[in-house]
């Protein structure tokens, strides 16, 4: 991601063709087991990448623009409230001011998406009519995914009546953790059609799931099952977004799309709440996957507080001065 290159093209959508969705296919266990990971490897290119790439000026306020866009805007919290996340739609219809797009030379812009419990679905489909923005619900036992099965698929079913356009289920780790590579098609399957034409993202929970081979192999058996998205993490789990993580499920999709001609979406999610952190996955992606994985309906931050913090770094950017960082609360 050259300087050269990232001009305020960066937050033009570009004109997407007609997507195939991923339909996904039959398990293919010799594929499954022949993936590798060579950690050592994968850990010295993520260390490399934050001092080899890095964008100053208006490429910086461009790129900055183009991680709003793609932010699923979350609340995931026991005491969210209808109060909440009324005040997080409205931050997701406007979220930069004016005055510093104005300053920008840019368009309004949204975020990505909502992100909330399924008890807060109706509320935000609700305060984000109109808007365009899709609303996605965490599901199936959100973070530990470890309720009776049969609950886990009805509470799919019972967001996507609620108005949900995406569902954000978690994978059992343990289906992982034992190597149960049938059990873990067979499970994410289920949720996929429960979905119906709600999107899904398969959250890994990937700082449980032991070694990166093992985020490789479940990345790509949640891809062979249908997922539209693979996601990292719950944002609960001890260890959450990183970028070995990143590096070995973006370096699945990839392999997924080399060999089925069909591409899914992945969503790092959990402790990315700096801007500068948020340039180095978007530097990331355009390096393993080229620029048409640099769109929404193609890549998403999941983050509660991220939007914070590239604000803060917008407004210093037009007026040369830090704001604190209370005046950018979200919800
Ligand atoms: O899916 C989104 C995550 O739960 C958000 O995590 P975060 O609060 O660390 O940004």
């Amino acid at each position: 991601m050259g300087e050269r290159t990232m001009d305020k093209t960066a937050t033009t959508q570009l004109p997407l063709a007609v997507e195939r969705r991923n339909d996904g296919m039959a398990l293919d266990l010799d594929w499954v087991r022949g993936v590798q990971a060579n950690t050592s490897a994968i850990e010295r290119r993520a260390a490399t990448l934050p001092a080899r790439r890095s964008v100053k000026k208006d490429y910086q306020a461009a790129w900055l623009l183009k991680a709003i866009t793609c932010i699923d805007l979350t609340t995931l919290a026991g005491d969210d409230t209808p109060g909440r996340v009324r005040r997080l739609c409205a931050k997701a219809r406007h979220p930069v001011r004016g005055d510093l797009l104005t300053a920008l030379d840019m368009p309004p812009i949204t975020v990505g998406a909502v992100c909330v419990y399924h008890d807060m679905v109706s509320m935000a489909v609700q305060n984000l009519a109109g808007s365009g923005i899709p609303v996605a619900a965490v599901s199936t036992g959100f973070p530990a995914g470890l309720s009776p099965f049969h609950l886990r698929v009805e509470e799919i079913r019972e967001s996507v009546k609620a108005g949900a356009d995406e569902i954000d289920i978690v994978i059992s780790r343990r289906h992982v953790l034992t190597q149960n590579w049938q059990a873990l098609y067979d499970e994410m399957r289920a949720f996929r059609e429960a979905c119906g034409d709600a999107h899904v993202k398969a959250i890994l929970a990937t700082g449980e799931l032991g070694t990166l081979r093992n985020v490789a192999r479940a990345s790509l058996i949640c891809m062979m099952a249908g997922a539209d998205f693979i996601k990292t993490s719950t944002g609960k789990e001890p260890v959450n977004a990183t970028l070995p993580v990143t590096l070995v499920m973006i370096r699945a999709i990839r392999d997924y799309y080399q060999r089925t001609g069909l591409r899914v979406g992945y969503k790092p999610a959990g402790g990315i709440s700096k801007a500068k952190d948020a340039l180095v996955y978007l530097a990331m992606i355009k390096e393993e996957l080229g620029d048409r994985w640099l769109q929404p309906d193609l890549f998403r931050f999941g983050a509660s507080s991220l939007l914070g913090d590239i604000e803060r770094q917008l407004e210093h950017h037009v007026t040369g001065a830090y704001s604190a960082a209370w005046r950018h609360g979200m919800g």
